[in-house]
């Protein structure tokens, strides 16, 4: 793609990667995009890079405005490995550019870069950067997701360069939300904005909402706000606001997502029952065996519904491998404001109801407990209590759902 002007003089150099389906092992079926922006005032400015095989990519875009040679500065919001690992190829054609970074980003570009041939300044919140008839703004977001990570302002703009926050994993022929919106549908676009959010911002909610705070505390006017992956909000930038601020005020659907996976389908037969007993409470559910689904996709549905079943065979005293993955990876992002359980079926000893629980003990998750299991193959009157198990969970969920 050639560059698109964003705003007057401000353009999207970035790269489009319809291909990537294995994002540092998250699912990312719709591709991405790496977005970063050039700024054409007395003082060109690059806000970003992008990952080192789109290198190409961005050069060609930025040359298509002009020649890269004239970039005076170059800051870097964010120094994770497809915004920062090309900054070396800009910095060939550069060389006597500034970088403008946050001390903990200088102190990783470290290790990507030797920086002594380079000239480099770090910047901290409030700081600013005149370029002209331009004035740019710094607001560090330490872990919005990287310690290091920042946002930049362009206050005449009124454009907000995010770097990861806002983002989506969506590549397209179109670059801002409203175009999407016609040509696919908003809701995709908000699927995808929640798939951003379970899968990456999830442990932040707390840091999100002050970050968002202090930007209205600021007084940042926002027509546009340029994330590094997918679609630039510029039809309702408030739009995404919103919805990170719902999200990390513990807004999910009262409903329930029965996660589970299976050696010899007796698992697999409780879910069925288990459903149609949170159906007949009224909540929607839906199942999903973690082996047919990737891990990214099962953390979305999770993080979408109030209430969460996890079901996992016994195998060798302990939990299922592709259930204790899923938990694993779960934990890792802290989740807050949900209510789960467990259930399972095992052979003699068991051992996986048990280790879930364990596993929903460290998070500090709302559980209800003992859970359900037996032994082998569910028989009818299982299955019986199964159901009626689906329909105490879900009144739980309805109960706790009360508190949002
Ligand atoms: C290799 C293997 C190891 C197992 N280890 C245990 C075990 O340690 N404890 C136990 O209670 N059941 C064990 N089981 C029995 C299974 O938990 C049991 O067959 C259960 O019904 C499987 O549920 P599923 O059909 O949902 O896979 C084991 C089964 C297999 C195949």
């Amino acid at each position: 793609m050639k560059a698109v002007e964003i705003k007057k003089d401000i353009y999207w150099v970035g790269a489009v990667d319809w291909a990537v389906r294995d994002f540092h092992g998250y699912e990312t079926p719709r591709g991405t995009t790496y977005n970063n922006y050039l700024i054409m005032d007395d003082e060109i400015t690059l806000i970003d890079t992008v990952k080192y095989d789109f290198a190409t990519y961005t050069l060609k875009n930025i040359s298509g405005v002009v020649d890269p040679a004239r970039i005076k500065n170059v800051i870097i919001n964010h120094i994770e490995n497809d915004h920062v690992t090309s900054l070396d190829c800009v910095m060939d054609l550069a060389p006597n550019a500034t970088i403008y970074i946050s001390e903990k980003g200088k102190k990783g570009l470290e290790r990507f870069f030797d920086l002594s041939r380079w000239n480099v300044k770090t910047v901290k919140t409030g700081d600013t950067l005149t370029i002209g008839k331009r004035t740019l703004e710094f607001l560090e977001t330490p872990m919005l997701h990287w310690p290091d990570s920042m946002v930049t302002y362009a206050r005449e703009d009124k454009i907000l360069f995010t770097q990861d926050a806002f983002g989506q994993h969506v590549a397209s022929a179109n670059r801002f939300d409203d175009e999407y919106e016609i040509s696919n549908s908003p809701v995709e676009l908000e699927d995808a904005v929640v798939d951003y959010y379970a899968n990456i911002l999830m442990p932040f909610g707390q840091m999100i909402k002050t970050k968002i705070a202090e930007i209205q505390a600021k007084g940042f006017e926002i027509d546009i706000i340029a994330p590094d992956h997918g679609l630039i909000w510029r039809k309702d930038p408030g739009k995404v606001l919103g919805m990170y601020l719902d999200m990390a005020n513990g807004k999910a659907r009262e409903s329930v997502a029965i996660i589970y996976d299976t050696m010899w389908q007796s698992t697999e037969k409780m879910a069925g029952p288990i459903a149609e007993g949170v159906r007949a409470e009224g909540l929607n559910c839906q199942i999903i065996k973690l082996r047919a689904t990737p891990t990214s996709v099962a953390i979305k549905e999770f993080w979408k519904c109030r209430g969460a079943l996890i079901g996992s065979p016994t195998l060798n005293n302990i939990l299922f491998p592709s259930v204790a993955e899923f938990l694993t990876h779960l934990r890792g992002l802290r989740p807050k404001n949900r209510i789960v359980g467990a259930f399972g079926s095992f052979g003699w000893g068991g051992g996986a109801v048990k280790e879930s629980y364990e596993v929903f003990k460290q998070m500090g998750l709302q559980t209800v407990e003992p859970g359900i299991q037996l032994a082998y193959r569910p028989s009818l009157a299982d299955e019986e209590a199964c159901f009626e198990f689906g329909r105490t969970f879900a009144r739980q969920v309805s109960e706790y759902h009360k508190g949002f």
